[in-house]
């Protein structure tokens, strides 16, 4: 028996924790790696528990950059996993499906339906727990079909179509069917393998799957347990790791991962601007003291923000009598001002500079104000706060909230614990909730 089963490659780094923290309440061993990863990258990582690694999730960025890019990347680290001898591959990308007309979510599921030599995978966004679902090929946020929740509105990827069926269809040059509710409600594994099989035979090898809730995503983890390939959000694999021991692939090894011990100053930092975000700044700006980053100031001088906000910072923790009290450093706007900048600098070019520019203040306020914990509110800027601190690897800790976990840095000084949380994830007090468990 393999001792890796799974192998993950994920298109950013909140969806990638998100998807880590998934496998290990199934009962998992998981180590998280950033970036395209190397064979002794993959060996560290391997031997890095002392009870040993189940499944490894790589956590690329590949979300919104071009989608050749996003293809190499994505096939240089399946090669990478199959070089370590892993036989089972899941693409994570986000329950919301953010992705566009050019991809990047068909593009790559192909091109590693390509690399497999495999005729069809599954297509599961559905995260129930949080409140994603999807029914008769619509995904749905809570209540309201996705082009209404708030995601028609994303600064890079704006979804204005919650029919997936239709939205993959054209992004992908193969055929995309649907395994609807009716098959998942028959509650058996052989009905949703003889319907995948009749889809496979009508040509359909990109199957969106209807999933309602933990039951549904239950039974299908069950059917696809001996696929090379499938793809999704996390909420299947929180059901793999059971339907991997009922086909024998993984041993039964309970496994309670422990809180990261690092002591030190707290910071928040978010980029984000989703609705769920834009709430818990608010809600914590009354809590501690806090920075709005001002854009346009950012895009007219890098150098002098940053040393605007570090000066803050220093006076701030000086100021606060208790030295351990957070501090938050947000860009998060409104639509209309997020749409505003845009239109006078450009999308790419906006994002990117705040990416950057928060990059370069969290690692300057690890480096040299003592930064050790760290809260960073969005998938596309955790990836630019993460490379910029020149991260690796990651071990998994407990859940904080659903999809969202506290992980500590493998081998890297200083040790940090992060938690990367998707734009969209968490109740109003995350922030709070977070700081209070590390105590
Ligand atoms: N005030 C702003 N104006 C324009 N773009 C912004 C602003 N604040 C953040 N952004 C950009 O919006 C994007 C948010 O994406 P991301 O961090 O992935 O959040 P989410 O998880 O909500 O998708 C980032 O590229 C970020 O740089
Ligand atoms: O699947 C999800 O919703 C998340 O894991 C995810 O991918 C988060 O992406 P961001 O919203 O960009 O953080």
């Amino acid at each position: 028996m393999n001792r890796i089963v799974l192998g993950c490659i994920a298109d950013d780094v909140t969806g990638a924790t998100d998807l880590a923290i998934n496998l290990v309440q199934g009962g998992m061993r998981v180590v998280q790696i950033l970036g395209v990863p190397d064979a002794d990258v993959l060996s560290q990582s391997d031997g890095s528990q002392s009870d040993g690694v189940d499944a490894i999730v790589v956590a690329l960025k590949t979300r919104s950059i071009p989608k050749q890019d996003a293809i190499d990347q994505s096939l240089e680290t399946l090669r990478a996993f199959q070089s370590h001898g892993i036989k089972r591959f899941y693409f994570k990308y986000c329950s919301t499906f953010d992705s566009t007309e050019q991809g990047n979510i068909g593009p790559v599921a192909e091109s590693l339906i390509d690399a497999l030599g495999v005729e069809q995978t599954v297509f599961c966004p559905a995260f129930p727990r949080a409140g994603r679902t999807v029914y008769q090929g619509h995904l749905f946020v809570a209540d309201k079909l996705l082009s209404e929740s708030g995601m028609q509105n994303h600064p890079l990827n704006p979804m204005t179509d919650a029919n997936l069926v239709r939205f993959l269809a054209k992004q992908s040059t193969r055929k995309v069917g649907l395994l609807s509710h009716q098959t998942l409600a028959v509650e058996s594994v052989d009905a949703i393998r003889d319907r995948l099989a009749t889809l496979r035979e009508q040509g359909e090898s990109l199957v969106i799957v209807d999933t309602c809730d933990d039951s549904d995503l239950r039974m299908l983890a069950r059917s696809v347990a001996s696929m090379p390939l499938v793809t999704g959000g996390s909420g299947l694999a929180r059901f793999l790791p059971d339907a991997y021991r009922e086909v024998g692939v993984l041993n039964d090894s309970p496994f309670v991962p422990p809180l990261p011990a690092v002591d030190g100053r707290s910071l928040i930092v978010a980029g984000s601007c989703s609705i769920a975000t834009r709430t818990q700044v608010k809600r914590m700006e009354s809590q501690c003291p806090s920075w709005h980053v001002d854009v346009d100031a950012l895009m007219e001088n890098h150098e002098s923000e940053l040393t605007r906000v570090k000066s803050w910072a220093g006076k701030a923790w000086d100021e606060t009598a208790n030295n351990g009290a957070p501090l938050l450093v947000t860009s998060t706007s409104n639509p209309e001002s997020v749409g505003e900048m845009q239109t006078r600098f450009g999308v790419e070019a906006v994002a990117k500079a705040i990416e950057q520019f928060l990059g370069t203040l969290t690692k300057m306020m690890v480096d040299e104000l003592g930064v050790r914990r760290l809260i960073l509110a969005g998938g596309e800027t955790s990836g630019a706060v993460v490379s910029s601190l020149g991260i690796r690897s990651l071990q998994i800790g407990p859940e904080i909230c659903a999809g969202v976990p506290w992980t500590e840095t493998i081998g890297c000084q200083p040790r940090l614990a992060l938690a990367l949380k998707s734009g969209n994830f968490g109740d109003e007090d995350f922030f709070q909730t977070a700081l209070e468990m590390l105590g």
